[in-house]
């Protein structure tokens, strides 16, 4: 038995057998062969074996993610029997007398690079089709597994070098136990929906994908951020009681689903939940979330080839706004950049994304995009208690902008008759801490702030939040990070405001007790963490809180700031 060390990305325990989920090693030389015919054959089979394959995937995808997600399926297959790609890959192993690698390789590439270059979307997903099927057909020629992740019909743990967000949505929740990466950290998305998602995960491991081999038996400890490789019987049997226990603790916690959030001495704070997609309402509801404190739209934008239409889009937030039956649901303006991704928008490749062309720059200057969301956000206003947030704001005048857009689109709604709710509260994520020095004089124009941590704390540190190298650095009871939280806080209060956390901070244990003392009014955190942080706030003490806070901002380090933590708050 080895073991590996990461970060907890999602806790819980999790046992089964490792599927992994990593790019195949398709090199091969070029060879001339003598029998062409029989390379021919060659090719053939292959090409025969990947199109059983390819059937079976899409009738998988048919019936656990529906037509669309099939559809992509049935475009790979009419590749595969298109006689323009196949002829000409035969002719060239016949005419050149080379292996059917490089003839397939060689004449896949000239369609790639001829439809990429064409000024034509159909055209270019064509090349992706192109790219996709000749990796499988090549895996057949070389007898190498590709990965299939559709295809998985047993309990898994997925093995991968990364996992981006639209992988993760794909996950098989059913099949797929846990998952363990090399790189990434607790506030990549791919751990934050895995939270939501309740699948136990360390990501971070280093090693992952190179000392885990396909069907070792994998033990993912989310709580510790292990990772055992081919466990003893002993160690199998402990984990399984380890994993009694945290289901019994579950059970106690649920106990609070109805119950409001209140400090030992009364005081009231709201729990709310982040959400990516109006699927995850249940998950808040089960797990008595006062609010949606993020609703990060881009997963509405994410895993399809175009821009969601406004009625699309409307139906969305209309059902989540329906789902809270009118408590309060803040809906996050499209954020995308960083490790959220959008292939169809064609977006230049950048040095530094998470410091690029991202969230509300992009939203101010590709203005249709963002005035068919915010025209649908004030469509469904009327179905409920409705706030909405600018994200990455840097400056007030980007907000400005922002909510003069917003105005002309809600004026235009007006007259054309439609409803508009007339409360709509606009807040501002506070990630940049450009904004949070400045927050007194944002206080004054917006009517809410919701910090975003994740982002606060990469951008204070200067620390990438996916790097699992400097994730020393990435420390969010640094003081420094404390007094930005404070000056955000101080200022909404002194304006009459409100101040939400709704980055990963605000749902940690050790993070918790500080917040309740520096005053935060709302925590949004994943629907998962909601029932303990409920359970932990219950047993303290704000006042006591309150001085913890104030001694904590004048520490010179986190190490010591946990330290106190840890004795104030009983952890
Ligand atoms: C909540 C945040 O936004 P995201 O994680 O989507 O960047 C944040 O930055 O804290
Ligand atoms: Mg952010």
């Amino acid at each position: 038995m080895s073991f590996l060390n990461g970060i907890a990305a999602s806790s819980g325990i999790a046992i089964a057998k490792a599927y992994r989920l990593v790019e195949p090693d398709l090199s091969f030389d070029r060879k001339t062969v003598e029998n062409a015919e029989q390379e021919v054959e060659r090719f053939q089979s292959a090409l025969a074996e990947s199109k059983g394959e390819l059937e079976v995937i899409r009738d998988n995808a048919h019936k656990e993610l529906g037509a669309d997600k099939a559809a992509i399926f049935d475009a790979h297959l009419l590749v595969l029997s298109d006689p323009e790609l196949i002829s000409p890959i035969e002719d060239k192993i016949k005419t050149d007398k080379v292996n059917a690698e490089s003839a397939l390789k060689e004449t896949a590439d000239m369609f790639i690079t001829m439809f990429e270059q064409m000024d034509n979307e159909y055209m270019k997903e064509r090349a992706a089709d192109i790219r996709d099927v000749t990796k499988r057909v090549l895996s057949h020629l070389l007898g190498v597994q590709i990965a299939n992740p559709s295809m998985i019909a047993e309990e898994v743990i997925i093995i991968a070098e990364d996992l981006t967000p639209s992988d993760t949505a794909q996950l098989n929740r059913q099949f797929v136990k846990g998952f363990t990466t090399d790189i990434g950290g607790r506030t990549s998305h791919s751990a934050i929906m895995a939270r939501s998602m309740e699948i136990p995960a360390v990501v971070g491991t280093k090693e992952s994908t190179k000392q885990i081999k396909n069907g070792d038996l994998v033990i993912v400890d989310g709580l510790k951020g292990l990772v055992h490789i081919n466990p003893t019987p002993e160690a199998i049997a402990e984990y399984k009681e380890e994993h009694r226990k945290f289901e019994d603790q579950k059970a106690e916690w649920a106990k609070l689903v109805n119950e409001k959030s209140v400090t030992a001495d009364g005081h009231h704070v709201e729990l709310a939940a982040n959400i990516g997609t109006p699927k995850d309402l249940k998950g808040v509801v089960e797990n008595g979330g006062e609010g949606i404190g993020l609703y990060r739209t881009e997963f509405l934008y994410m895993g399809r080839d175009q821009l969601p239409t406004e009625e699309e889009q409307f139906e969305s937030y209309k059902a989540v706004l329906e789902g809270m039956g009118g408590k309060p649901v803040v809906v996050r303006t499209l954020d995308i950049g960083g490790d959220k991704e959008l292939p169809y928008l064609n977006l230049p490749k950048e040095m530094n994304p998470f410091l690029g062309f991202r969230a509300i720059r992009l939203c101010l200057e590709e203005q249709d995009m963002f005035r068919t969301q915010l025209r649908a956000l004030l469509r469904a206003s009327t179905y409920g208690n409705l706030k909405i947030m600018f994200p990455m704001i840097a400056t007030l005048d980007e907000f400005r902008q922002g909510k003069a857009i917003l105005e002309e689109e809600k004026q235009k709604l007006i007259s054309e008759g439609s409803q508009v709710a007339d409360n709509i509260e606009i807040g501002i994520m506070v990630e940049i801490p450009s904004t949070a020095v400045m927050a007194e004089q944002f206080a004054k124009e917006v009517d809410f702030f919701s910090v975003g941590t994740n982002d606060l704390i990469q951008y204070t540190m200067a620390a990438d939040r996916m790097n699992e190298r400097v994730s020393y650095l990435y420390q969010p009871y640094n003081p420094a990070i404390l007094r930005l939280v404070k000056m955000v806080i101080d200022a909404a209060h002194k304006e009459g405001k409100w101040a939400g956390m709704c980055g990963e901070m605000a749902g940690d244990e050790t993070a918790i007790p500080l917040l309740l003392g520096l005053g935060l009014d709302e925590f949004s955190m994943s629907a998962t963490s909601i029932l303990k942080a409920r359970s932990q706030i219950s047993h303290l003490n704000k006042k006591d809180m309150e001085a913890l806070a104030e001694k904590a901002l004048h520490m010179n380090t986190a190490e010591e700031v946990v330290q106190a933590v840890k004795e104030a708050a009983k952890l």
